[in-house]
């Protein structure tokens, strides 16, 4: 079914709300993140989604910030803009996993830890309540936040997508780079955004506790 044009500025205002939220956590530095939000119920040959403009100021806004894409990542209308350079990772995670929001940041945290921890392929973070914010309630348990090596060609990063998806964690993190996380909506996507950035503050600061001499 073709996008109606109330979808698509219900879609393009979630990004814009969103987008301010994040840009005033400074979680947008030199242009980084992206996000993207799935237009209509269509899955498979129909997956359509609004994501953000490539290249722009993420904490400032213009008409001009948000396009469709199909399920390749390619306008779904005709258009000057360029979307985001990642667009083919958000590709594979909406095929992945049938979310319907994926949101991208870049912080010094979700760096940080992530080149602490590259070399094993995850970051494992135990016993802390927010874990929770990912629907997990096991008292004590660890989890393990996929870690991808961040090459320069953007679909190599892409192909490697749906192999390192781990069920119940809804993020993966991409080597001194950042974190995508998603949900069924944009509500869950932000929650999971949130939990995760708190984890890897939570694992940045009490590797230095425990480095402490
Ligand atoms: C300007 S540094 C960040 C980019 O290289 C990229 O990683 C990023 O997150 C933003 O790219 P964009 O094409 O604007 O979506
Ligand atoms: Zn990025």
């Amino acid at each position: 079914m073709a996008i109606t044009l109330e979808q698509k500025q219900q879609a393009f205002a979630e990004l814009r709300d969103i987008k301010t939220i994040l840009a005033t956590r400074g979680w947008f530095p030199a242009t980084s993140g992206n996000l993207s939000i799935r237009v209509g119920d269509g899955a498979g040959e129909e997956l359509t989604f609004a994501i953000t403009a490539s290249g722009k100021d993420k904490a400032v806004q213009t008409p001009q910030d948000f396009l469709l894409v199909d399920r390749d990542g390619k306008p779904t209308e005709a258009t000057t803009l360029k979307p985001s350079a990642e667009t083919l990772i958000h590709c594979e995670i909406y095929k992945a996993t049938g979310c319907g929001a994926i949101f991208h940041v870049h912080t010094v945290f979700n760096n940080i830890v992530s080149e602490l921890f590259a070399n094993q392929g995850f970051i494992p973070v135990k016993g802390v309540e927010l874990i929770k914010g990912f629907n997990i309630w096991e008292e004590d348990t660890e989890i393990r936040i996929p870690v991808l090596p961040n090459y320069a060609e953007i679909p190599r990063i892409a192909e490697l997508v749906p192999g390192a998806i781990v069920p119940r964690i809804p993020g993966i993190v991409l080597r001194n780079h950042g974190i995508y996380a998603w949900g069924a909506n944009a509500f869950e996507a932000k929650r999971h955004l949130e939990a995760f950035e708190f984890l890897f503050e939570y694992v940045y600061r009490w590797q230095l506790l425990s480095n402490r001499s």
